[in-house]
């Protein structure tokens, strides 16, 4: 199954003016995936928007060859354009340079050429010619191995480590350890505590190894690139492929077990069922959804983590009335709205040239992701209300903050979260020292944002922070 780990939300224009290929070819993953790639570096949607969107059927292989191609889109294109084979094979490859760019990626780095007997066969036909070039780069660069082109390429590019989240409906966290360890993996045991020790310890991780996160009691951190999308475990929704950052809003907002909650915008469900690990399935979970696709990934996932307490709502969550009788022990909301997205690593925005974020775009998120919030502290038996987003950008973050903030003042008050913690909001900002900033190269995770809000006149339970 093919995780979206997050929303994306800009998916029009996608068409490409693409030199017609045959029709036989229309299924074929290097014409999709060469499609992706051009529209990608033309900035007109995100990669996994783009792959969403695709009528290809495999997506996680279609991402795969997509990102692949754009990080070594390089020394792809310089092999490409020195063996001059776009020229020679003007009817098989329509002058279509994405294309030859991942159809050497597969030749050369990858499993060989997959499918396409027509594709085969121009490969094939330039074997010697690729061969003898690769030949001629490796005494270049003085390296010996073929794949070692790729890390010279790669220099510049940005990888996070494996998080593997533990559902702990299904199994314990200690119980997943032991299945790694039984699988071969070695487990590393932190000497130091502080969290400059701990990212020291995931930069350094060999292939293989293993350990707990610092922060996530149930995460269990893996070195880059570890690969277990056909893991046993994973395949019964033991684990949980999330990335870290993405942990915190469930974390932080901490629902008691047996206590009402809203995740305001569900799919595909990491939080969701996050959230119901922390409840250990007592309790109630209203998930709303506004998109119909979207909602079928979300109940899928439901499914597959066991996650019983859930209920789901295909609705637009700013049409949900506060006042109705369903949500009157509505204690606990999460607001993870739809944003640019452009903490995401994994989007290859940091191996394309530039960010499409315009500033109208940002400003109608902005508005979007205000009114969503605003929307959420007015229920009236909410007592925590947890605002995320996996964006960098002031305006979707510590923008909506303040101005919400300004607003809800008397009712609500921001609280400190973690102040351990060393990353906070950007300055400058009233909430600035309340919330927690995650920058990709110094967390090792995606960019991420998290705020709290905690309603003044109850009790804040379990709570010694500081609030504003
Ligand atoms: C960032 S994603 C949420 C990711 C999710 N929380 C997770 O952890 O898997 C935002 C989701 O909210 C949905 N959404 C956006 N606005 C909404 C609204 N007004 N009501 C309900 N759902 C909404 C989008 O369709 C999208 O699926």
């Amino acid at each position: 199954m093919f995780c979206w780990e997050h929303d994306c939300c800009y998916t029009a224009g996608l068409s490409e003016t693409f030199p017609t290929l045959p029709p036989s070819m229309a299924e074929n993953l290097y014409v999709h995936a060469a499609e992706i790639f051009t529209n990608a570096l033309a900035k007109k949607a995100h990669v996994k928007n783009l792959v969403y969107a695709s009528e290809y059927p495999n997506k996680r292989k279609l991402f795969a060859l997509v990102c692949q191609g754009l990080k070594h889109k390089n020394i792809l294109h310089e092999i490409a354009t020195s063996l001059n084979i776009l020229n020679n094979e003007t009817y098989a490859l329509r002058q279509n340079m994405p294309l030859l760019q991942l159809l050497l990626y597969d030749k050369i780095f990858g499993k060989g050429i997959c499918g396409s007997r027509r594709f085969k066969n121009v490969m094939r036909k330039y074997r010697d010619k690729i061969n003898n070039h690769c030949e001629l780069l490796l005494k270049e660069k003085g390296i010996d191995d073929v794949k070692e082109l790729l890390t010279c390429d790669n220099a510049s590019v940005l990888t996070l480590p494996r998080y593997i989240r533990v559902n702990t409906l299904k199994v314990r966290t200690k119980a997943v350890c032991s299945i790694f360890k039984e699988n071969g993996y070695k487990r590393i045991h932190r000497k130091g505590k502080t969290y400059e020790e701990f990212l020291n310890a995931i930069q350094f991780m060999n292939s293989g190894e293993f350990l707990r996160d610092l922060h996530i009691p149930t995460l269990l951190v893996f070195p880059a690139g570890s690969e277990f999308h056909e893991h046993p475990l994973f395949l019964s929704g033991k684990i949980v492929l999330q990335e870290k950052a993405s942990c915190f809003p469930a974390f932080v907002l901490s629902p008691t077990e047996g206590s009402t909650v809203i995740d305001c915008c569900a799919a595909p469900g990491n939080k969701t069922t996050h959230l119901a690990a922390l409840m250990n399935n007592v309790g109630k979970i209203y998930a709303i959804e506004r998109d119909a696709r979207r909602m079928e990934t979300l109940k899928d996932f439901i499914t597959k983590t066991g996650s019983e307490i859930v209920e789901t709502i295909w609705e637009d969550f700013m049409m949900l009335d506060p006042a109705d009788p369903r949500f009157k022990d509505v204690e606990f909301i999460l607001v993870d709205p739809s944003c640019t997205g452009s903490g995401i690593i994994s989007r290859m925005d940091n191996v394309l040239d530039s960010n499409p974020t315009t500033s109208d775009r940002l400003q109608k998120l902005y508005f979007i992701q205000r009114n969503l919030l605003r929307h959420a502290l007015s229920f009236p038996g909410v007592k925590r209300v947890v605002y995320s987003t996996c964006s960098v950008f002031p305006e979707e973050n510590e923008q909506v903050i303040d101005t919400i903030f300004e607003r809800f003042q008397k009712e609500y008050c921001l609280e400190e979260i973690m102040p351990d913690f060393p990353h906070r909001g950007l300055e400058g900002y009233q909430c600035s020292k309340y919330c927690l900033r995650f920058t990709s190269e110094i967390d090792k995770t995606n960019g991420f944002f998290v705020a709290c809000f905690v309603r003044r006149a109850l009790p804040i339970v379990e709570s010694n922070h500081e609030q504003l």
